[in-house]
């Protein structure tokens, strides 16, 4: 068992509350959507409870079969798909794919190889990462993210830079893949959350 509760957390710039006083409690098989507009707080609220920045107040842990993970492994036990988070721009898409799963196991035996064929880009898969069109590489952090064996999947803004076909595979082929972790994601559309089982406004946590 693996469950995430985050206990009155908050987190403030300087001197402005980005949210205050937020609990959330989540298990495997259990999604959340942050919505809000631009600025309201998503991607720092997913910076927090992944560790790369520290909250203000509160208390967050991650635990398995009732066992505290310590911070400092939280990012073996999860992954994060991000606008701000760049690829290794030099790799070929399928040294990239041999490199990060050296580190992160495979999900249900998915093989590297299968996985280009979900992301649609088998093609691609000898080119470096510096010449994918957006919405490529788009597709590519959203297969590492998805297809690593981890317990706890971020997502923000999944569908940016994806054409109605990108949306559309991500709706189609994305959820399967996730609905025995804990998900979150982060967003301001709402095709990117249908699947999310529960839904927090940051608005109602200044
Ligand atoms: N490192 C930082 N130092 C100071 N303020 C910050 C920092 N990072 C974010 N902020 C502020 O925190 C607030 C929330 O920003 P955040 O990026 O989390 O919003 P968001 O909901 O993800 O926005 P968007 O939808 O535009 O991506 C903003 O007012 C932003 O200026």
């Amino acid at each position: 068992m693996f469950s995430l509760r985050a206990e009155g957390i908050s987190k403030r710039f300087q001197y402005e509350w980005v949210f205050r006083n937020l609990d959330i409690h989540l298990n495997l098989g259990e999604s959340l959507a942050i919505t809000g507009g631009n600025g309201s707080g998503k991607s720092t609220l997913i910076k927090t409870i992944t560790g790369a920045i520290p909250l203000t107040d509160g208390k967050l842990e991650i635990t398995q079969n009732g066992q505290d993970i310590p911070a400092d492994d939280w990012f073996n036990f999860l992954t994060i798909s991000a606008p701000y988070l760049e690829l290794p721009e030099e790799f070929t898409l399928q040294e990239l794919l041999n490199f990060h799963f050296k580190f992160k196991k495979l999900y249900r035996n998915i093989s590297t190889d299968e996985i280009l064929d979900k992301i649609y880009l088998r093609d691609q898969k000898d080119k470096q990462i510096n010449q994918f069109s957006s919405g490529m590489k788009q597709r590519v952090k959203l297969g590492l993210s998805v297809f690593s064996d981890v317990p706890m999947v971020f997502l923000d803004e999944p569908t940016s830079n994806l054409d109605k076909k990108g949306i559309e595979w991500y709706q189609n082929i994305i959820p399967e893949y996730l609905n025995d972790r804990i998900v979150f994601v982060a967003s301001n559309d709402e095709r990117e959350y249908t699947f999310c089982k529960q839904t927090m406004r940051l608005e109602d946590y200044k």
